[in-house]
């Protein structure tokens, strides 16, 4: 107490003290000193913990990782949003605001708010069917799977850090067992899950930078797949590569290329004038054999060859790796004016210093030895005859594909796929809808006489049909204007 009454702030401290005891009839000091050992237990139990739990990790704990960049962790995020996260809030998490794929069916059937005057529709008032997505970011969460408790985590690699897609953190799987084999049965059922909600449908990735300017594989988006029957090409064409492609992704191909010891790969060429279904057909055929696409252009600025060659190697077995605008490799052979460069003068495939790859990194990683097998490499270009003979040889590409602008078939074609669903609903009795589409039949004739054939390419011509989307008849009367417009402006 002496101690107290030396000292100014101690004076005060002693006068509390005693207003306390007084008051109260409890000793301030014993209730102080009680609180410093159970704060004193409790950090002791912590550390006990810890070291407890780090050697239960190294023994008896089974622990896999998962990195960001792998398509599984996405796959163990949408697993964990859809089971155990629908039950319990996790600690942090983050927001995110996604579009369903279906949310344009949706507002057909929502009815339309308040048009104006003049029919048109403000839509900030209508719910577009996009919602929020809660995904598990920062924490740890305990779930039952299968009979087995696994700890889920998902730690920050600095507290601070905010959250944001390009840097999440590696995901953390544990259990208690001394095999991988509960985990693995985990994962497997991530796996068919994640194949079962994306049956119909095919991810798009593309190459994207994160924060440290490391170059990874990122989902650009997921769509429905596009029907093959809507993209237009000389049926034999089309046949020839679907049957070739199911020949090659047969179990049997693989153990025959593997017998034979041949890389099991096999690479197409499409090459033809912009806007011709080069793209669609390849997102087609990813639709069909249900295989999701790697997108890869050789004109994106900001990857190096080594990036490229290393991205290359990191695309899973079985996709389709699309190789955009292949001709810009610094592959030219000089005759440019040829008949078939299709490119458009100042277009980007002319503007070869837009690449670093070279024509050597690019055959290095199309089938080097980390070049992976199985894939499907689809490679596109506007002007094939600049493409070194090394690069088309068998076992880099073994079929080629030649686009063209389209004939007067294929504009009856193109004409009766956006039309012909008119008709094909319940408001139509079957006369009707007979009736219905022989004058389509008939429209897509006229329609297609009026334009001169191998002239416009067929997104040209689908750009023009898309003003009368409902009105056939509007668009025949209209197109001779338009091809009138069109050889003006060149
Ligand atoms: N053969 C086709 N069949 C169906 N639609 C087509 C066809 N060609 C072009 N289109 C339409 O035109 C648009 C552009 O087509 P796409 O991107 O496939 O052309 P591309 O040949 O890949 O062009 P680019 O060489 O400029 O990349 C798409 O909306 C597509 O629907």
């Amino acid at each position: 107490m002496s101690m107290f009454t030396r000292h100014p702030v101690s004076g005060v401290l002693y006068a509390l003290v005693e207003f306390v005891r007084k008051t109260l009839n409890v000793d301030p000091v014993v209730f102080v000193n009680s609180g410093l050992i159970v704060v004193g237990l409790a950090t002791s139990l912590r550390s006990v913990g810890n070291v407890l739990y780090s050697y239960a990790e190294k023994t008896c704990l089974s622990t896999v990782h998962v990195r960001a960049e792998d398509p599984l962790y996405d796959d163990i995020v949408r697993w964990m949003n859809d089971h155990a996260f629908q039950r319990r809030n996790f600690l942090s998490v983050l927001a995110q605001t996604t579009n369903r794929s279906d949310s344009d069916k949706a507002l057909i059937r929502a009815p339309l708010a308040h048009p104006n005057s003049d029919g048109l529709v403000s839509y900030r008032e209508v719910d577009d069917n996009s919602f929020l997505e809660l995904k598990p970011f920062r924490g740890s969460r305990l779930f039952r799977f299968k009979r087995t408790w696994i700890l889920f985590s998902h730690t920050a690699s600095s507290p601070e850090s905010v959250p944001h897609v390009d840097t999440n953190p590696p995901l953390k799987l544990q259990c208690l067992s001394l095999s991988l084999a509960p985990i693995k049965n985990f994962l497997d059922e991530v796996r068919a899950y994640s194949r079962q909600v994306s049956v119909s449908s095919i991810t798009v990735y593309r190459t994207k930078p994160n924060s440290r300017d490391h170059i990874r594989w990122s989902s650009a988006a997921s769509r429905p797949s596009r029907d093959i029957s809507t993209v237009i090409l000389d049926k034999q064409k089309k046949q020839t590569i679907l049957r070739d492609i199911n020949e090659y992704l047969h179990p049997h191909t693989r153990q025959w290329y593997a017998n034979h010891g041949i890389p099991y790969r096999r690479g197409y060429l499409f090459s033809g004038p912009p806007g011709t279904g080069k793209t669609s057909l390849a997102s087609a055929i990813a639709g069909v054999f249900g295989l999701d696409i790697y997108v890869l252009s050789l004109l994106d600025p900001s990857m190096t060859e080594s990036q490229f060659s290393r991205m290359f190697s990191e695309v899973p077995t079985r996709c389709v790796v699309l190789l955009e605008d292949v001709d810009a490799a610094g592959l030219d052979r000089g005759d440019l004016g040829s008949s078939e460069d299709f490119s458009q003068p100042g277009s980007a495939t002319r503007t070869l210093a837009n690449t670093s790859v070279s024509l050597s990194g690019l055959l290095n990683a199309i089938d080097g030895v980390s070049s992976q097998e199985g894939r499907i490499l689809i490679m596109t270009t506007n002007s094939p005859q600049r493409l070194d003979r090394a690069l088309i040889r068998p076992g880099r590409v073994d079929i080629h594909i030649r686009f063209e602008l389209p004939s007067q078939e294929e504009l009856r074609d193109l004409f009766l796929s956006l039309y012909s669903d008119m008709f094909q609903n319940a408001e139509f009795s079957s006369k009707e809808q007979e009736k219905g589409t022989a004058r389509l039949n008939e429209l897509a004739v006229q329609f297609a006489e009026c334009l001169p054939e191998r002239q416009y390419s067929l997104a040209e011509v689908q750009g023009f049909l898309l003003q009368y989307k409902r009105q056939p008849e509007e668009a025949c009367d209209n197109v001779k204007s338009w091809v009138e417009e069109m050889e003006y402006e060149k």
